[in-house]
């Protein structure tokens, strides 16, 4: 969601004047409002479906600019796929996100499209998971003189549901988004409902994402992460992130800026107050933590695009933008890993599903079982998860509280990802993402995602078997072949 105040998130259905200090999401609103009010840009208010609301038009008065070039996202479903383009067969990329003035979900969504992503793809991946409900337009604006797109995510259900995390969850397995769309707005979520369960004592499972501000958070993650896609995005890294100062007002009561959510989901990344207000939302810093594997500053790159996504805000002293600067995919490289694992022989056998899931949801690389027999003669488990260091904690936990364990072990390892890339490919008439492994430029490992080929051989009445087949041949003749030089722009 926006990292602005109310005027920005209120939607359509608010009732609420300028003066209120909640929208009605009942979310936060936050202190320096007046200041954001007069000072919002006119474009903000303008987009081409008319579809304004009365808070946006309220502070337009001086502001009007003659190039907002609002373009409206049509509603077409792009195709069977929600979220796929043309784009979607370019090679790797690598984009670096310089969140140094702040970052929310509606700025990082705004700089992707800024940098080519493709709203209609964008929007049919929304309107997959959220039918009708919500409607991304995006328009030029300037930001302490610095042009900017603003991506505006406009509610249209007038009475949306309170929405826990596993319904969210079940919505997005629903969807029929790519896997890598599908699989990386989940963990996105999954963090924000770890976050928000510890920082309100509660489980994650019973954490609810309220009305308004549950439909924008899924159209700011589930967005954002089809813009990758459709950009063809690989890894991600990203700048220290500025988080602010000050205080913010909302469902919450008073609140200490950074808002104690942020800090929860910036523990192991680098930030810095960087100025006044809240410039860093639990949304923009998930979606930080979920997609960016390392916290750096521009690693050496031949740029491709540059995407620069505006806040709602704009002061003339620091230009408040997210910046996207995508480049070359990277080399393999080799990484630090940590192994954590427990040996546990108590616990319910049912529930062992469900840890591995929600351990790869909260940012494993890898968790798995080996069966094993343990002292007294006991059949057991030793349960592993690999992960980048940064996540160890939250993994920690998670073990401690899903699972019976007294104690977890790890060990430093060393691990070579291949450069990878999901390439689409048509079997049946039906695109099917096609996970790419390459190293030193040449295709290594070609395999369809199995849970589409499983989809598509459903819907044809086929045996999976056979379809997967049918897709291996479908990949060979398209040319995605083990030997080949990885597929290129
Ligand atoms: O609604 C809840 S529970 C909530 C919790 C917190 C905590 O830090 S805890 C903060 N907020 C504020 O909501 C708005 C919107 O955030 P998005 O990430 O959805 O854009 C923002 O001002 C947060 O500080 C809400
Ligand atoms: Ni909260």
């Amino acid at each position: 969601m926006s990292q602005t105040d109310a005027n920005s998130r209120a939607d359509a259905s608010s009732q609420t004047d300028a003066s209120s200090q909640t929208d009605a999401s009942g979310r936060a609103d936050v202190d320096d409002r007046a200041d954001a009010n007069s000072q919002t840009d006119a474009n903000d208010r303008a987009d081409a479906n008319s579809q304004t609301d009365a808070n946006d038009r309220a502070d337009a008065n001086d502001h009007a600019e003659a190039n907002d070039r609002a373009d409206a996202s049509s509603r077409t479903d792009a195709s069977s796929h929600a979220g796929m383009s043309s784009h979607a067969d370019v090679s790797g990329r690598h984009a670096w996100i310089d969140a140094s003035a702040g970052v929310a979900g509606d700025m990082l969504l705004g700089a992707l499209l800024d940098a080519g992503a493709d709203l209609t793809a964008v929007q049919a991946a929304v309107d997959a998971v959220v039918p009708g409900s919500v409607l991304i337009t995006t328009g030029e604006v300037t930001r302490a003189g610095l042009r900017a797109r603003k991506a505006h995510v406009r509610v249209q259900a007038d009475d949306p549901p309170h929405r826990t995390w596993a319904s969210i969850r079940t919505m997005l397995d629903d969807a029929g988004l790519p896997v890598s769309v599908r699989d990386q707005a989940s963990a996105v979520f999954a963090r924000l409902a770890a976050a928000e369960a510890r920082v309100h004592g509660v489980a994650a499972e019973d954490v609810h994402f309220h009305e308004v501000g549950a439909l924008d958070a899924i159209a700011d993650v589930v967005g954002v992460c089809a813009a990758l896609h459709d950009l063809g995005i690989t890894s991600v890294s990203a700048s220290p992130v500025a988080v602010g100062s000050g205080h913010t007002r909302g469902a919450h009561g008073r609140l200490p800026v950074p808002v104690p959510a942020v800090t929860e989901l910036a523990l192991g990344w680098t930030v810095l107050a960087g100025g006044p207000g809240e410039l860093a939302t639990p949304t923009g810093m998930a979606l930080i933590r979920s997609l960016a594997a390392t916290c750096e500053d521009l690693p050496p790159t031949t740029l491709h695009a540059v995407g620069v996504g505006a806040g709602g805000r704009d002061r003339p002293d620091r230009a408040n933008v997210v910046r996207v600067l995508i480049g070359a995919a990277r080399a393999t490289t080799t990484q630090d890993a940590l192994l954590l694992e427990a040996n546990v022989d108590d616990l319910d056998p049912r529930l062992w599903p469900g840890v591995l899931t929600g351990l790869l949801e909260l940012g494993a690389d890898d968790a798995w079982l080996v069966p094993i027999l343990m002292k007294k003669g006991r059949p057991a488990h030793t349960l592993s998860v690999l992960c980048a260091p940064d996540r160890a904690p939250a993994l920690r936990t998670f073990v401690f509280e899903h699972t019976s364990t007294l104690g977890v072990r790890e060990s430093p390892r060393r691990k070579t990802p291949l450069d990878r890339q999901f390439v689409p490919v048509t079997v049946d008439g039906v695109r099917v993402s096609f996970k790419i492994g390459c190293h030193e430029g040449r295709i290594v490992q070609v395999m369809p995602e199995f849970e589409e080929v499983a989809a598509l051989a459903r819907r044809l009445g086929r045996p999976e078997r056979v379809v997967l087949q049918e897709a291996l041949s479908a990949a060979a003749a398209a040319g995605l072949v083990p030997g080949r030089r990885k597929p290129t722009n």
